[in-house]
């Protein structure tokens, strides 16, 4: 369908949900922003937004707020709104409602959300929310323009943890903004709960939307991470080329949340550093990363059929986590929290690799098909007596869904 630019400020009120999956690396972090080959699947930890948009201009109803935008994070406790006479303001009068392909945020829409962000009380310990709020006015604006509206966000996810929670927040965030701009249709699938898949080129326009989103608060995102939230599963994706991995076997993980706070921004850079530094070195790495990935790939879409195939496969998967894992910590994006989680998984044979970027955050444990419930227990036990927090993820399902209200 093509993009109807502006004919929403004439429709009555929209009211659309999406919600996005929050994703796994299983190979590939910092590697794949330099080239290489990275398997990631999304995971059933979503983040939801909705969206309910009000007719534009006076006299036409609405009630408080009607003519403004506004954001209310629900997880944070924290409400956001902008006059849709500051946002014109700030963003120039000739801000318009563009929800076709879209162009990247220029430094001076940067520099107006930033200015946009100052009229904000946004509390000190809270700072760091700034990111996913420019990306908000960069997203609603472009595709929406000034159209007054209120959007309610809620996730699963922990926030700045590994697990995608910008990538689940930018996918959620366009796909509402783009079906309530009419720009996106529906595919023939129609799943429980009356949740929606978008058709193909639907899912390419709001995965080009959370891409630049990403941009905004990743500096330098690969677009993995958007591309499994987007079009979930389970994915091996190469410079910016997705293939998808039909993964024959469950893939069973323990995620432990470190609870250590860490930005993907910075350790993406930080690893960018150490490649300049040393470029021969780290070109040698990322090579290393590249080989683990497609030998994960192709290891994931055997089948096993039996228990001795089933061991053998899994001690493989194992492996070569434990060896991105070593290279990771080569790229100096481990830490303290993530070793003594490697050395508790181990005492009870168990293999973990971090997720994610790194630095604190989430990182991930293979559980075999055949390990016991007691082994389990156990090594989560021992995990949140270090105040570690442990959770089990379905891996693989589905990518954006949208709901019409
Ligand atoms: N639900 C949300 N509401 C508002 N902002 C969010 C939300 N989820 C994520 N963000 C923004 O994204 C930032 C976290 O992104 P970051 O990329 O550092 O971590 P992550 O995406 O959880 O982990 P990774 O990129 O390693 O998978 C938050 O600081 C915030 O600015
Ligand atoms: C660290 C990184 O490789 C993955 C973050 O989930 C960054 C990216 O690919 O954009
Ligand atoms: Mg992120």
């Amino acid at each position: 369908m093509d993009p109807v630019a502006g004919t929403a400020e004439h429709r009555g009120p929209v009211e659309v949900r999406a919600r996005a999956p929050g994703k796994i690396i299983l190979t590939g972090e910092h590697a794949v922003v330099h080239g290489s080959a990275a398997v990631a699947a999304a995971i059933d930890l979503y983040t939801n937004s909705s969206l309910l948009l009000r007719p534009a201009g006076p006299g036409e109803g609405g009630g408080a707020g009607s003519s403004a935008v506004e954001l209310d994070l629900r997880d944070s406790g924290l409400t956001f709104s902008w006059p849709c006479s500051r946002l014109r303001g700030a963003l120039g009068e000739e801000i318009s409602a563009n929800p076709g392909a879209p162009a990247p945020c220029s430094p001076d829409q940067l520099a107006a959300i930033a200015r946009l962000l100052q009229d904000q009380d946004i509390p000190e310990a809270k700072i760091w929310l700034s990111a996913g709020l420019s990306a908000f006015l960069f997203l609603y604006t472009s595709i929406l323009g000034c159209r007054p509206g209120k959007a309610v966000v809620s996730s699963d996810l922990p926030m700045g943890a590994g697990l995608g929670s910008s990538a689940a927040f930018c996918v959620s965030m366009s796909g509402a903004l783009l079906t309530a701009a009419g720009a996106v249709s529906v595919g023939a699938h129609r799943g429980a709960e009356g949740w929606e898949v978008l058709e193909k080129g639907a899912l390419e326009l709001v995965n080009q939307w959370a891409f630049q989103g990403e941009k905004i608060i990743h500096g330098k995102p690969s677009g993995i991470d958007n591309s499994v939230s987007t079009f979930g599963k389970m994915i091996k994706f190469k410079k910016g080329e997705l293939t998808n991995l039909e993964s024959r076997n469950p893939v069973k993980m323990l995620i432990t949340d470190t609870r250590v706070g860490r930005n993907t921004k910075a350790l993406v850079a930080g690893v960018s550093e150490r490649a300049s530094r040393h470029p021969d070195a780290m070109a040698s790495v990322f090579h290393a990363v590249n080989t683990i990935s497609e030998e994960l790939s192709s290891i994931v879409e055997l089948v096993a059929e039996d228990e001795i195939a089933i061991t053998s496969k899994e001690d493989k998967l194992a492996e070569l986590m434990e060896m991105n894992q070593g290279l990771l910590q080569c790229m100096g994006v481990s830490h303290s929290s993530i070793e003594t989680v490697l050395r508790t998984t181990l005492k009870y044979s168990l293999v973990s690799k971090l997720t994610g970027a790194g630095g604190g955050g989430c990182v991930l444990t293979l559980i075999p098909t055949l390990s016991s419930n007691i082994v389990l227990e156990k090594v989560t036990r021992e995990l949140e007596s270090h105040g570690y927090r442990c959770f089990k993820v379905e891996v693989g399902g589905r990518g954006l869904q949208v709901f019409r209200g």
